[in-house]
């Protein structure tokens, strides 16, 4: 179609809705194409209600006929909602991941625009210290000790909104008692502020930089307003963190913003003070404890630039920023990075290509690279830089295998282990026991019988929780009381078999009654403020033993720790997915990296019934860089990521032959595709079961598609979700594809 004769008189819409197409509606009358830009919210009737949409493209015609499409009723923006290059890398990436496109636009907004809300967040009420309160010292208040923690709050803080008020101090009343007293007042103002730029200040306090910190910063800083990502790996306690910083400082002084995405267990006050105390500008924060109204005014912060630092998780890789000069994403290998359900995209890969689109420099951080991240800056793609010693006077870590075959085990301890925990007490040090698996027991047996309570829906045994008496399914949630006795055999001899977090503190406990301890994980932190709370307690020193899962081991800056403590690792040396020693190897090294952070020794105690396994002996003897480019060389033999690339398509049911006709049936025609295209190097694999066949009361099933070539594998792929949909068994199952998916299980 010539553009002379191109009358736009539809438009192309984007709804929410999980089918694989815009939908057309006429331009309403009167009204302009102009005024109707590509980008705009629009409201637009959907059956019997209405639902609002995004204008994608104009249309001169429609496939339907003319008199079914109906007007769009209103528009609700006057221009485009998102800067031209994110709209455009909006467009890309739900293209490249294969989501139906409203689905991917749309959920990828705040939820109040999503609904069609004004751009505008509305004022939100925060509260400060009054004259008086300012002059009120932490002694006054010594008798409301709620009072006294708020007060030193707003001494740090200066102004905290309601929300932050309940996370971290919890309670309302102390809150109403201060205001009462005249100490306290709520004020409103638009957050942020526009002119940081001019009021920038950046603290002089800063470390000197060893030298490979400032050949780093040198680099990065020597890259600006062009396309270059940059693999910083970094030991960890290497002073990555510090790089960043001084990175980003030109980049703020330019009057640009810097994105910053951070693994959700990132996202601590700890990290958000570290970047206010070298920054004086406002930092939009977006992560998922926020409500809706304070993610629309974070949103907005960085759209209107109101705010100069923008840091975030996964999800924020689509905040529209008014100037962004530069991304980094710390601890770019973490697995949070990539979404798993639903649209699946991986946050990383898109600041990549979003670097590629606003032409940024790009940071990717890490202690343990991804095998892909780390093949690209080994290929020259990316600039590597490294640190291969920890800053300060931090030194190496420690490390020691406890062979634990044959050896008598106390709830999961060996008396070895708890001889070192005492000496590490003793001489003042704190110390960190890992365990990635929560609750009292993972099974509980029948000590008659053997017979396992094992989950109704999953193929999975119930996870004992002692605490609160219940049997739960960490797979799909269902949950019930304890049994008193065996459905089997009757004995009410039932026995929590393996330990889990909730058992090791009851031990830790009792071999170490005079020092409290302190359990991070899923249920500890429940209640919000707690997790704050527990890694504040474990700053000041208030405990000496720390307990959890990921959530206590990664990230975190804990000075005083000097022992940690892998309980377990063996569950992961003989997994059959192929990333399993990736993740293995990743894991060890950040939860080791949480000792001798500052002046002391740090010591890495692991358990285990395989000393000599030769994944354990060669990431201990030769460090995770090694172990790295060991595994990649053994992927390249194997024809694994990132030499090949993947797809995956997975299929559930309640009737497992559904499932698996399905993607016999999908087998088909991609395999005819294949043919027809004469497109080579690429194969299916399978319909197999999934590694765990049955979830949630649905049988699984998977379809792995791999080939030589991103781009064959796209080629291949086009079209054919279409033609699935098609497929009448569609119809009962539930189906997805994931691409470069992460998590095969
Ligand atoms: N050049 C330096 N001189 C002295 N101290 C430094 C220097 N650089 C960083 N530090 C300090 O070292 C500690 C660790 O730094 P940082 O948290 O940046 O490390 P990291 O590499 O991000 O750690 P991880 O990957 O383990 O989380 C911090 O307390 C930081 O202030
Ligand atoms: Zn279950």
């Amino acid at each position: 179609m010539s553009s002379t004769n191109f009358t736009p008189r539809y438009l192309k819409v984007a709804l929410s809705v999980p089918m694989r197409r815009l939908f057309d509606y006429r331009l309403p009358e009167g009204e302009s194409a102009t005024d109707w830009p590509a980008g705009i919210r629009v409201k637009v009737p959907f059956g019997k209600s209405h639902r609002i949409g995004l204008l994608v493209e104009h249309a001169s015609s429609t496939e339907w006929q003319p008199e079914q499409v109906k007007p769009a009723q209103q528009r609700l923006d006057d221009q485009p909602l998102l800067p031209e290059s994110l709209w455009q890398l909006s467009l890309w990436s739900a293209k490249y991941y294969q989501h139906a496109l409203g689905d991917a636009l749309l959920s990828t907004l705040p939820t109040k625009l999503r609904e069609g809300g004004a751009l505008s967040a509305g004022n939100i009420r925060q509260w400060r210290l009054t004259a008086a309160g300012q002059q009120t010292t932490p002694a006054c208040l010594s008798r409301a000790k709620a009072q006294q923690h708020l007060l030193s709050l707003f001494q740090q803080e200066q102004a905290l909104t309601d929300n932050a008020i309940a996370e971290q101090a919890g309670s309302r009343s102390a809150l109403l008692a201060m205001e009462k007293k005249a100490l306290i007042e709520a004020f409103s103002i638009a957050s942020g502020d526009a002119k940081w730029g001019e009021k920038l200040q950046i603290s002089s306090d800063t470390p000197v930089l060893n030298k490979e910190q400032a050949a780093a910063v040198a680099a990065i800083r020597g890259s600006q307003q062009q396309f270059q990502p940059f693999l910083l790996e970094g030991v960890t306690g290497s002073g990555k963190t510090e790089v960043y910083l001084q990175a980003m400082a030109p980049v703020l002084e330019a009057g640009k913003q810097v994105l910053m995405l951070v693994p959700e267990i990132g996202l601590t006050p700890q990290t958000l003070s570290r970047f206010q105390k070298r920054f004086n500008c406002p930092i939009a924060m977006l992560h998922s404890g926020l409500n809706d109204t304070e993610r629309l005014d974070a949103w907005l912060q960085a759209r209107d630039n109101r705010a100069g630092i923008v840091i975030g998780t996964r999800s924020a890789i689509f905040t529209p920023c008014h100037q962004l000069g530069m991304i980094i994403v710390d601890e770019e290998h973490d697995m949070s990075l990539k979404q798993q359900e639903g649209y699946r995209y991986h946050a990383r890969d898109l600041a990549v290509a979003r670097s590629q689109k606003e032409q940024l420099p790009l940071l990717l951080g890490s202690a343990t690279p991804s095998l892909e991240t780390l093949q690209n800056a080994l290929h020259g793609r990316y600039q590597h830089l490294q640190l291969r010693s920890r800053a300060g006077n931090a030194q190496a870590v420690k490390h020691q295998l406890l062979d634990i075959k044959g050896r008598p085990l106390d709830q999961g301890f060996s008396p070895e282990l708890l001889g070192l925990i005492k000496q590490h007490l003793h001489n003042d040090g704190q110390v960190l026991v890992f365990l990635n698996r929560r609750g009292y027991a993972p099974s509980l047996i029948c000590h008659e019988c053997g017979y396992l309570e094992e989950c109704r829906r999953c193929d999975a045994y119930y996870t004992l929780h002692q605490r609160t008496g219940l049997l739960q399914c960490h797979h799909c949630g269902s949950q019930k009381p304890v049994p008193h006795q065996c459905p089997e055999c009757g004995s009410t001899r039932l026995l929590g078999r393996g330990v889990g977090t909730e058992q090791l503190e009851q031990a830790l406990q009792r071999h170490f009654p005079e020092h409290p301890c302190i359990r991070i994980d899923r249920d500890s932190t429940r209640r919000k403020g707690a997790l704050d709370a527990f890694l504040g307690q474990i700053k000041r020193g208030e405990a000496k033993l720390l307990l959890g899962t990921q959530m206590l081991a990664k990230g975190h800056h804990f000075p005083e720790v000097t022992l940690v403590v892998i309980m377990d690792v063996d569950g992961a040396l003989f997994s059959a997915d192929f990333r399993a020693p990736e993740r293995l190897g990743q894991l060890i090294t950040q939860v080791a990296g949480r000792a001798g952070r500052a002046g002391k020794q740090g010591t890495l105690v692991m358990q285990t019934h395989h000393p000599e396994h030769i994944l354990l002996q060669d990431l201990l003897q030769n460090g995770y860089g090694h172990f790295a480019r060991t595994a990649l060389s053994e992927r390249k033999q194997a024809q694994l990521p990132p030499f090949r690339h993947l797809a995956l398509f997975r299929a559930e049911s309640h009737r497992s032959e559904d499932a698996e006709a399905f993607l016999m049936q999908l087998s088909a025609l991609l395999q005819q595709k294949l043919i027809e295209s004469a497109i080579e190097l690429g194969a299916v694999l399978g319909p197999m079961p999934a590694p765990m066949e049955r979830k949630a009361g649905r049988f699984r099933w998977q379809l792995l598609l791999e080939s030589a070539e991103r781009k064959t594998l796209h080629q291949w792929l086009h079209g054919i979700l279409v033609q699935a949909e098609k497929l009448p068994i569609s119809r009962k199952i539930r189906w997805s594809l994931d691409i470069d998916p992460q998590d095969l299980s």
